[in-house]
């Protein structure tokens, strides 16, 4: 009884080589920007996280120039995978931001709204490859499977077994180094810190534009190219 299945979201991740000789740069940054940030915006419970605290322009500060870098070369890899033209496209950082999660902290379920493509680059990890430290984990919103609407939900026990057809969450444990790339709309979020130790991450928001130039049709789809925008008010 074969069961076919489609549509498959696709995480992209790459285990940087050169990341433990960038470690300490990466954290010491990390961790000076937090020390600088504004007052504390989030929940305890929170993880710290650059982009509600003033810093989520990493992408210019120098000391982030190599993992921008390899952001910048993997996400090409990740959309020719997808089997995008990358010709017709420029690609942007938006913005990007370290998050701190420490003891007892979590990063509650969300989507990157403004944003194409998202990268979590993991600089530090207590207990690397394992889930002590936080999983990131991604939400099926979808929910092809779900015959009947909320079957899975909580308070039911219909379903007595998960399997792949049915599994609404996908979890990466956090490892050290590792470069994960993904849809900014998919939903996700950080299960909690159970270590002593400090979980360093650092996100990306990735855009893309058309490529001046570029098919009119195309922008029907894509962003047109930003410096062809005009601001209220900026006629010369
Ligand atoms: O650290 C992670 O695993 C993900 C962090 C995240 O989702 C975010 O910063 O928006
Ligand atoms: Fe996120």
């Amino acid at each position: 009884m074969p069961i076919d299945t489609w549509f498959p979201l696709a995480v992209y991740y790459e285990d940087l080589p050169d990341a433990t000789a960038h470690k300490k740069q990466l954290m010491d940054a990390a961790l000076q920007l937090e020390k600088d940030g504004y007052e504390r915006r989030a929940f305890p419970e929170m993880a710290w996280t650059g982009d509600l605290h003033g810093a989520e322009r990493i992408h210019t500060d120098p000391r982030f120039t190599w993992i921008v870098g390899q952001v910048e070369s993997h996400v090409q890899g990740y959309l020719k995978g997808l089997g995008l033209d990358l010709n017709q496209i420029a690609l942007y950082i938006q913005r990007a931001w370290p998050v701190i999660s420490r003891y007892q902290q979590e990063v509650g379920s969300h989507c990157h709204n403004t944003s194409h493509i998202s990268a979590v680059y993991y600089v530090s990890v207590p207990n690397s490859g394992s889930d002590e430290a936080g999983s990131l984990v991604f939400f099926d919103d979808m929910r092809p499977n779900e015959v009947s609407p909320g079957l899975g939900s909580e308070n039911t026990n219909i379903i007595v077994e998960w399997n792949a057809l049915n599994q609404d969450q996908a979890m990466y444990v956090p490892v050290e180094g590792r470069l994960i790339l993904f849809p900014s709309k998919q939903r996700h979020g950080v299960t909690m810190n159970h270590t002593e130790g400090e979980r360093i991450s650092l996100s990306f928001d990735i855009v893309l534009a058309a490529k001046p130039g570029s098919a009119a049709g195309s922008y029907e789809f894509l962003l047109p190219p930003p410096e062809q925008w005009q601001r209220f008010g900026g006629r010369s």
